[in-house]
């Protein structure tokens, strides 16, 4: 799909959620760039997960629109958006337990093109779905587990793997929910590295409490307070927002700041 350069990768104006009488989402305009990476961050409750619900078609808008490099979404479903270049990871309910990493990877290669196990009939695209289903492996740092069933592996592996299946289909707009949660600090620091690399050239939005991962990723932060985005910046500039201090980071990022800045 070719689009205009100065096209948003991913646009949302006046997105608008009601859940019953409560709007959650209540009126967001945030336009990401391509190969931007956004960290969205807020108090609990805020509407984060509910605006990552409506932008991979999990829920369809109250109100507004959505748009995926050029193309309106919004009203899609969760598949269309995908097949569309929107792919957004489900921390680990995508990994199949019973299958093998590689297992694992080669099936969501073969279901992002598209294809389901007819596809094995043919030799020459079986040799093409192994060699990118190596190369993902490769990525993710898990070659030498390339055997091991899923469910065996340690939590952090199965986050990596989660990662792999995420972008198994060469989507271009890649959403990440928490994708560290539960990780110690020094697995942390690795999967910075690795979601930094595997999403090189990517546009990349995340979900995320970890503030050592927000200031070590992102290169802009959006802000969703009660279902607004109050600020959408630079991690110094968020960082130095009084309307952000008082609505939510306060300390929270002071006592972050040192500890990303190494990472910024
Ligand atoms: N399907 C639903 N039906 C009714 N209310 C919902 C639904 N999904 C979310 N909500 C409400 O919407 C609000 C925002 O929830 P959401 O999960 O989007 O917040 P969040 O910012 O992701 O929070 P957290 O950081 O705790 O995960 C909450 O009050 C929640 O109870």
């Amino acid at each position: 799909m070719v689009a205009n350069s100065g096209q948003a990768a991913l646009e949302l104006r006046q997105l608008r959620k009601r859940f019953g009488e409560t709007e959650i989402i209540r009126g967001v305009d945030l336009a990401v760039r391509r190969g931007e990476r956004v960290a969205v961050i807020g108090p609990n409750g805020a509407g984060k997960s509910t605006l990552f619900n409506l932008i991979s078609g999990r829920f369809a808008p109250s109100s507004g629109e959505i748009w995926l490099n050029g193309v309106r979404i919004d009203g899609k479903r969760p598949f269309e958006i995908n097949r569309l270049g929107l792919s957004r990871s489900f921390q680990i309910t995508n990994v199949f337990p019973k299958l093998s990493v590689f297992e694992n990877l080669r099936c969501s290669v073969l279901w992002s093109s598209g294809y389901g196990y007819t596809f094995f009939k043919n030799l020459a695209r079986l040799r093409d779905v192994n060699e990118r289903a190596e190369a993902l492996m490769g990525s993710i740092h898990l070659e030498h587990r390339r055997d091991v069933l899923a469910a065996n592996l340690t939590y952090a592996e199965q986050r990596a793997l989660e990662i792999g299946i995420t972008i198994a289909g060469g989507a271009e707009v890649i959403l990440l929910d928490e994708p560290t949660a539960g990780m110690s600090h020094h697995e942390t620091e690795h999967f910075i590295g690795l979601i930094r690399s595997v999403t090189e050239g990517k546009t990349l939005l995340t979900v995320e409490h970890d503030m050592s991962v927000v200031f070590g990723l992102a290169d802009r932060i959006a802000v969703v307070v009660y279902g607004e985005v109050i600020a959408f910046d630079t991690p110094q500039a968020v960082r130095a927002n009084p309307k952000v201090q008082e609505a939510y980071l306060g300390a929270v990022v002071e006592a972050a700041s040192s500890q990303g800045a190494h990472h910024a």
